[in-house]
């Protein structure tokens, strides 16, 4: 008798739910922050999910132009429903983060404002901000360069000050000065804070950011001296290339003089150049608020393909019966568990020390309002490390839940590749990580060299201060071990640049070690807030327990992935190393009967997970063989080309043949 195979399928994610040892409802109020969260994300994640307009099944199908054009249809519709329905902030950038498809909005919202926000004087907020919050104009945040990118103090974008006329004149001197990266320039942006030298009585004074109009406000045409256009395809199908990064040249444009951002420094009627009194650091302030956005945003994706192969590995089954019998969830077996689990403690892990990070900045923020500069150090080191060591982790993550998907995981409609192709310049952007975990570096320097001194580490780095404990201890498998390596690493980095002939050549020579005692300081972080968190009160039956576990196979994986740092800086013996590998394994035990309830707590609708393979019924099959036809290869049954190319060929062999 045929075994309808489809229905058994759906069965079995009725039973994984039913299997789950704590309460999901209460784990998503724990995901999300608090029920008012759970419920303001479900009712907008609804809201996209049933408007056709929001549709994004065909994106990975559709040519540059059409995606791109679909782009400025869906953020017109978003804002048009959110004028209509008088969403607030925060329903109104779930809405955009449920729309899920990258574009010009996004700097608009997520730089634009927030430069003018932390760099602009009070008037200059009057004036601008309501432009920007009505979408009477679009603005992005034109920084790099195509010669500079990592090194801001290198851009070559000038903005020279004219007293004669009382504006700045900005310039693009050499064709490495072109702009080139900014996401919404290349098409849809009429304004963009451009970063440039500014130079005034003949000198120059370094970076500042100005606002600059870049397209008529009637035709969107271009302004005059001002040359810009897309820069071109990117990685993968769909994915990325809805947005429209750009390339900006100016010729001589000329600007009045208060539309340079004054809030840190100011040019007088005559051009004198006046400091602030605030760290000349703030400049990059809107760097550090969009690093912390990220950090957000990495436990959104990788929760996101997470969810995907936890799904898909309940109901994909695989050998283990010789004789017709039912063959094994692919979840089951302790390979798969021993990939995956690591995973969704990482989504959970990445989720609560964002907001821990969020909690940082805004406690920043609220410092630097009355000129309290003293956490901005813990503020950039936290952003810029934490961004570093979660985008990378994340990215790597959705590639192995597409490799845990087997072959249909390479499929667009898992997903997944479109994921990964929209994820990975997270990597990059807002710092290349390497760049960002050698600053951290920096300051984990500053901070060993400043122990001799009685200076006493602060924030995150609290636990240098341990320094005697720490570098004699033997430690249990907890928290100290992980303080452990990390201050030794960081301690044995510094000796070694103390030995060369000075700081920077011995900082040079051993960056390959520096990026590894970032990592560890960071990881360090990761855990610490985790184990934090499982001690706060988190309310539901046995919800706590499921993070106790998770936050454990965090901790402990990390260990056995990075056992060798433990081992060469004599954190751990290997005897405990084999313990805490022994321990892993039967914590991957407790997480399987929880697995598929873990990833429902992310409360995601099908359409923001778009994929076939992570549907909530578990319908697989029958979806995966729907969508094949779908493809426009389908549309006819003889494909276009069989006359010119297959034909011929064919025909002629048949000639041969019969030869
Ligand atoms: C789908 C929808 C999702 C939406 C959800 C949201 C997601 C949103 C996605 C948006 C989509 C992509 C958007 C990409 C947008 C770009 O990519 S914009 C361009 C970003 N560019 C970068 O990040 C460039 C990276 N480079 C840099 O940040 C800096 O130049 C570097 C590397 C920090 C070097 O700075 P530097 O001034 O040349 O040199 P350095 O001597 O190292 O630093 C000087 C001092 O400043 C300090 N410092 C450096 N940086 C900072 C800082 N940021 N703060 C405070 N102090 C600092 C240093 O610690 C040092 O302190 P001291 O030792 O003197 O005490
Ligand atoms: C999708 C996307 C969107 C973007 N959006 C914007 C935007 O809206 N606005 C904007 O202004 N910019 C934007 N950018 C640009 C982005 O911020 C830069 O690409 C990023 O900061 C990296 O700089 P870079 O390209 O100069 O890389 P490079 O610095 O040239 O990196 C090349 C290699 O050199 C290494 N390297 C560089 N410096 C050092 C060092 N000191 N020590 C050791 N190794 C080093 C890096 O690790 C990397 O391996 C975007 C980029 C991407 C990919």
């Amino acid at each position: 008798m045929a075994v309808d195979h489809a229905a058994a399928e759906v069965d079995h994610l009725a039973a994984e739910r039913a299997a789950a040892r704590f309460d999901v409802e209460a784990m998503k109020i724990a995901w999300a922050g608090s029920r008012h969260a759970v419920d303001v994300a479900d009712r907008m994640a609804r809201l996209v999910a049933s408007d056709p307009v929001f549709r994004k099944d065909n994106r990975t199908m559709l040519s540059r132009k059409d995606l791109f054009k679909d782009t400025l249809r869906k953020a017109a519709h978003a804002w048009k429903r959110i004028v209509e329905l008088r969403l607030t902030e925060e329903e109104a950038s779930l809405l955009r983060q449920y729309v899920d498809q990258p574009g010009y909005v996004d700097l608009h919202w997520g730089m634009f404002v927030p430069a003018i926000k932390g760099q602009g004087t009070e008037e200059q907020q009057k004036k601008w901000l309501p432009l920007a919050y009505k979408f009477q104009i679009i603005g992005c945040y034109a920084q790099t360069e195509l010669g500079h990118g990592s090194n801001v103090q290198g851009l070559e974008t000038t903005a020279t000050f004219d007293p004669m006329t009382d504006e700045f004149v900005i310039h693009s001197p050499t064709l490495t000065s072109s702009k080139w990266w900014p996401g919404g320039l290349g098409k849809a942006s009429t304004h963009a804070v451009v970063y440039a030298r500014l130079i005034t009585e003949g000198k120059d004074y370094g970076i500042h950011g100005f606002i600059v109009q870049l397209r008529s406000l009637e035709d969107h045409s271009p302004l005059p001296g001002v040359t810009l256009g897309d820069i071109g395809g990117k990685f993968g199908s769909g994915a990325y290339n809805s947005m429209d990064n750009g390339v900006l040249r100016f010729d001589h444009v000329r600007i009045p003089r208060d539309q340079m951002l004054m809030r840190l420094s100011q040019v007088t009627r005559e051009g004198k150049y006046v400091q602030s009194d605030v760290p000349k650091q703030l400049l990059y302030g809107t760097m550090v608020y969009v690093r912390q956005s990220i950090v957000a945003d990495a436990s959104k994706a990788l929760s996101r393909a997470v969810c995907i192969a936890v799904r898909y590995s309940a109901i994909r089954k695989q050998f283990g019966s010789q004789d017709g019998g039912p063959e094994t969830q692919v979840l089951n077996y302790r390979t798969q568990q021993s990939r995956l689990f690591p995973l969704l403690a990482s989504a959970y892990a990445f989720r609560f020390v964002g907001d821990w990070l969020n909690w940082l900045y805004t406690d920043v923020t609220q410092k630097l309002e009355v000129k309290d500069y003293s956490t901005l150090q813990e503020a950039h080191a936290c952003t810029a490390g934490l961004k570093a060591v979660t985008t990378s982790a994340t990215a790597d993550a959705i590639e192995e839940c597409r490799k845990l998907c087997g072959g249909h995981g390479y499929l667009n409609s898992s997903g997944l590749p479109e994921l990964f192709a929209v994820y990975v310049p997270a990597c990059t952007y807002e710092g290349d990580n390497v760049v960002l975990l050698l600053q951290v570096a920096r300051i984990l320097m500053k901070t060993v060299s400043q122990l001799t001194s009685g200076k006493q580490p602060v924030g995150t780095m609290a636990y240098m201060g341990k320094v005697q404990h720490l570098m004699q201890s033997k430690c249990a498998v907890k928290t100290e071990a992980f303080e452990a390596r990390a201050l030794r690493m960081a301690v044995n980095c510094a000796q070694n640049i103390g030995q060369a002939s000075n700081q920077e050549e011995g900082f040079y020579e051993r960056s390959p070690d520096l990026l590894e005692a970032a990592v560890a300081h960071i990881q360090l972080i990761i855990v610490t807030k985790f184990i934090e968190k499982v001690h706060q009160d988190i309310p539901g039956h046995g919800v706590k327990e499921q993070l106790q576990n998770l936050c454990n196979v965090y901790a402990l994986y990390t260990l056995h992935k990075h056992l060798g740092d433990f081992l060469a800086t004599g954190s751990l013996t290997p005897k405990q190393g084999a313990l805490a590998n022994e321990q892993l394994g039967k914590l991957y035990a407790q997480v399987r009967p929880n697995a598929v309830a873990l990833v429902d707590a992310f409360n995601y609708t099908d359409h923001y997970l778009g994929s076939v393979l992570g549907r909530y019924d578990g319908n697989v099959y029958p979806a995966l063989y729907e969508e094949a036809w779908k493809d426009p290869l389908n549309e006819t049954v003889v494909p276009e080309g069989y006359h010119e190319y297959l034909r011929p060929l064919l025909k002629q062999q048949l000639k041969l043949s019969r030869l």
